[in-house]
């Protein structure tokens, strides 16, 4: 178990006003919710949020608070450059004002801006996906144990958590065992430049959330992030719960929703301390479709990791190629040629080239062909001559090739969990 103490942030592009809920206590009652902040540490099961207020200051927390502002500003502004959806942070969210963190005027970020946190102490800090009690947290606090972990509302922001001297590590979820590839961060390690430093494997355990009293009777809808919910999919239906099912930015936030809102006819999927920290009841544990459910998280970091061959190192690199599918079987061959395992294949469209017009030469029209990025990680270190190599002859067949990082593999056993056992509120 872990605890949150009043140490770090909660990064978020939009901030929110929070309804008065009884079940969470003073520090989610009514206010603006700039920053929530958590530090993962494995020893202790009591947690606590602390909310601060849209002005800067001189303590360190009120200097974090700026920090969080600034990233969102630079979000905001790369949207805005990029033509892609402007995010008003002065609309209202649930009828709630928001502060306001779209700049009126562009201004250039200065050194001041981007110099790392006074006092770091000793705790590294890792930026994640989601609000605390989501797994990514948890899986910051494998990869880092009494890390300080830092909540973003999106993955994006996690990525600027680092480049921006925020954080010092980002923990992304990036496949998983039941639902397949997380495909957003694929293309979000493209598009920073970011390293993979490490992976770590967690065992996703699922349970189903509603407010103390609510029985499963009284649910219409069951709302959680899209992964948790495909991975709960058939043990639902199987339970007779024929819910509407709704998308939601992470499991913990799903479950914070409902206690914010006091919504009765409402479920979550979420994680058991999700429960406890929101103050919801366990109405069915373990409702994965398969106990041996697994997400793979990747850490990143500004700097790589140096290679090493004393212990099992994974690599990860995107290629994209210039003529026909043949090549695939070209790089493919010149891993198996020298005994490298791939453990992961994942193919993206291109992102500058998409669709490619081609001529068929045999009945003399142009057709369109899909264009994509290949994501492929092997099991090899690149300290050793034969991950070079083959390397050496990958970039021969493609148009582009970047490694990603070079970093030990997760090693750690881990057990099943159980299957679904109905608790409380039947
Ligand atoms: O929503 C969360 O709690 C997350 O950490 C995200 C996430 C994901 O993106 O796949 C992580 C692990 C589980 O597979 C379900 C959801």
């Amino acid at each position: 178990m872990h605890s949150l103490t009043p140490s770090g942030l909660h990064l978020k592009s939009i901030t929110r006003k929070t309804p008065s809920h009884p079940g969470l206590g003073p520090t989610h009652q009514g206010r603006f919710f700039i920053q929530c902040i958590s530090r993962y540490d494995s020893s202790s099961s009591t947690a606590a949020t602390r909310t601060t207020y849209g002005h800067v200051g001189k303590t360190r927390h009120e200097w974090q608070s700026t920090c969080a502002i600034l990233a969102g500003k630079v979000i905001s502004q790369q949207q805005n450059a990029a033509g892609e959806d402007i995010i008003s942070a002065s609309a209202a969210v649930n009828g709630h004002p928001t502060l306001d963190l779209v700049p009126t005027q562009r201004k250039p970020l200065s050194i001041a801006d981007l110099s790392p946190a006074p006092m770091h102490g000793s705790h590294i800090r890792v930026a994640y996906q989601g609000v605390p009690g989501a797994y990514s947290e948890s899986a910051a606090g494998k990869a880092y144990p009494n890390c300080e972990a830092i909540p973003c509302d999106q993955f994006e922001v996690a990525f600027h958590a680092v480049e921006l001297w925020i954080a010092d590590r980002a923990v992304l979820p990036v496949e998983n065992s039941l639902g397949g590839s997380i495909h957003r961060n694929y293309d979000l390690l493209l598009r920073h430049n970011l390293h993979i430093v490490g992976e770590v494997q967690l065992p996703v355990h699922h349970c189903l959330l509603s407010l103390p009293g609510v029985g499963k009777d009284c649910l219409t809808r069951v709302i959680s992030h899209p992964q948790a919910l495909a991975q709960c999919e058939h043990t639902l239906t199987k339970m007779g719960l024929h819910l509407a099912r709704e998308a939601f930015d992470d499991t913990a936030g799903a479950a914070e929703h409902i206690a914010v809102n006091n919504l009765r006819d409402t479920a979550a999927i979420a994680s058991a301390r999700a429960a406890e920290l929101y103050g919801m009841q366990v109405l069915a544990d373990g409702i994965q479709d398969d106990s041996g459910n697994v997400t793979r998280f990747v850490m990143l970091a500004r700097e790589p990791v140096i290679p090493r061959t004393d212990r099992p190192f994974k690599t990860s690199i995107v290629f994209a190629h210039d003529e026909g599918t043949s090549m695939l079987f070209k790089v493919l061959s010149a891993f198996a040629f020298r005994n490298i395992s791939l453990t992961k294949i994942e193919s993206r469209p291109h992102r500058n080239r998409p669709i490619r017009l081609v001529e068929d030469g045999d009945v003399g029209m142009a057709k369109h062909r899909f264009e994509y990025m290949f994501y492929v990680d092997f099991e090899a270190s690149m300290a050793e001559a034969r991950a070079q190599n083959a390397l050496a002859e990958v970039q021969e067949f493609t148009s582009f090739l970047r490694v990603l990082g070079s970093y030990p593999m997760d090693m750690t056993p881990w057990t099943p969990s159980s299957s679904p056992s109905p608790s409380q509120g039947d």
